[in-house]
């Protein structure tokens, strides 16, 4: 028995021995495979994959805040978040203007590809607000978060910018319209020159600093009477006060390039239409005004001559702002001035290079909507309009791999399916 009990101890012993081995070997393993895991690995033996994603996380640094949980800088840092993986070439991007038409849809492609975007805008009442509200919740929808605020307001830019390390700013924020500049002109001074400086001046102080691409606009042409207008062509005859605010935007472009090493990249958009469109632009008032009946003015040139347009859907407008950004390289700043480098300072022509007239465009509406057009002839007022467009988008093409290719019929139709839709909706 004695013996008995004195072997028992021993063997359990042993057994325990060896439990207790085995629980500590795999408790090694387990913790060296835990420090593995998370081991910083070497720069050569980190995937593409990895490192951009500790680069972004890196470059999305949120700063704590005294406000609410839902703070401006919580929004902002969720817009920002990857999803999922991220590429190589992984774009971190300020959008301003974002509930407008061109804003949206840059958005809108630009989080569906996978870069991180935030979007500004100040849901002014140039035209209903509740439209750009609707495009607010449709980027929403797709996780891109517009902050409420305008270009001018500095301190929510810095504030912005203090959240995130943008790699590029899309700036698309502006006073639209070309008639428009008669009744209010200094909203155009105060958006689209004071607004532009205000995000220069803000861009050129931080380091690393944006690359910037901006809305130019096909009205710089002016009085220029060749034809297709190239962008060597004379741009020193505006012929509105909106065409001269854009035109002084790119001059300013030049100077922020010339002394502070910005990357900066206008582009002149040439009458842009599509889905989620602007109400103030004729294809969209006019099938507003058929559909109700109602009549729609017509201009014309002298003469009875036909006024026309490069109308361009807004999917191949994004193609040539998604590409611009692709191929902004890098704002280089003083330092690198100093070193000899240099910028890029770009302007492109987007346009459709199919220039059609007013009267077609009624002509398409009328066969889509199945309705006559009441329509009111008049002589186009000199009030900043210009008589034709057309657009050379060689430099584009060659530079951007832009090549628009949806037709006026195509696009005004897809136009038409979204807007029956929106109004039942609305
Ligand atoms: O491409 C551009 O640079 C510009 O394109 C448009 O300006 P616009 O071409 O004047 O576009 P709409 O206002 O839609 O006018 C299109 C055409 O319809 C004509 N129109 C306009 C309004 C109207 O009641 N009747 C009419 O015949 C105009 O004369 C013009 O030829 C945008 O409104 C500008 O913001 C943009 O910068």
């Amino acid at each position: 028995m004695e013996k008995e009990n004195k072997r028992k101890p021993k063997l359990w012993h042993r057994f325990s021995a060896k439990k207790v081995t085995m629980i500590f070997s795999f408790l090694v393993v387990f913790i060296l495979l835990i420090i593995f895991l998370h081991k910083p690995s070497s720069p050569t033996s980190k995937s593409p994959t990895q490192r951009i994603v500790k680069e972004t996380h890196s470059i999305i640094h949120s700063k704590p805040s005294s406000a609410s949980p839902a703070s401006l800088e919580r929004v902002v840092f969720n817009s920002v978040t990857p999803r999922g993986s991220i590429s190589d070439h992984h774009k971190v991007v300020l959008v301003t203007g974002a509930a407008g038409f061109v804003g949206t849809h840059v958005s809108l492609a630009l989080k569906r590809r996978g870069d991180s975007v935030v979007g500004l805008d100040n849901f002014n009442r140039y035209y209903d607000p509740k439209l750009k509200r609707s495009r607010q919740d449709l980027l929403l929808n797709e996780g891109v978060y517009v902050v409420e605020g305008d270009i001018n307001d500095m301190a929510l830019l810095n504030r912005l910018f203090d959240t995130v390390r943008f790699t590029h700013v899309m700036h698309l924020a502006a006073q639209a319209g070309v008639r428009y500049a008669m009744k209010n002109p200094s909203s155009y001074i105060n958006s689209n020159i004071a607004g532009f400086v205000s995000l220069l001046e803000v861009c050129k102080s931080l380091n690393p600093k944006p690359a910037i691409v901006w809305a130019s606009s096909s009205s710089v042409y002016g009085l220029n009477t060749k034809l297709p207008f190239s962008e060597e062509d004379r741009t020193d005859q505006p012929a509105s006060l909106y065409a001269a605010t854009k035109k002084a935007d790119e001059e300013i472009a030049h100077s922020y390039n010339h002394i502070y090493g910005l990357s900066l990249t206008g582009l002149r958009f040439f009458t842009v239409y599509g889905p989620w469109g602007r109400p103030d632009m004729a294809y969209f008032e006019f099938t507003k005004n058929i559909l109700k009946g109602k009549k729609i003015t017509v201009f014309q040139g002298p003469g009875g001559v036909s006024v026309g347009r490069d109308f361009t859907y807004i999917d191949d407008v994004v193609k040539g702002c998604v590409a611009s950004l692709d191929t902004a390289g890098k704002s280089i700043g003083r330092e690198g001035k100093r070193k000899g480098l240099k910028a890029p300072l770009r302007v492109f022509n987007i346009g459709n290079t199919s220039p059609e007239s007013v009267e077609k465009l009624v002509g398409i509406l009328e066969r889509l909507l199945k309705k006559k057009a009441m329509r009111d002839v008049q002589e186009m007022p000199k009030n900043g309009d210009v008589m034709f467009t057309h657009a050379n988008i060689s430099l584009a093409t060659r530079e951007l791999g832009y090549k628009p290719t949806t037709d006026l019929e195509t696009g005004l139709k897809k136009f038409v399916e979204w807007y029956v839709d929106w109004i039942q909706k609305d």
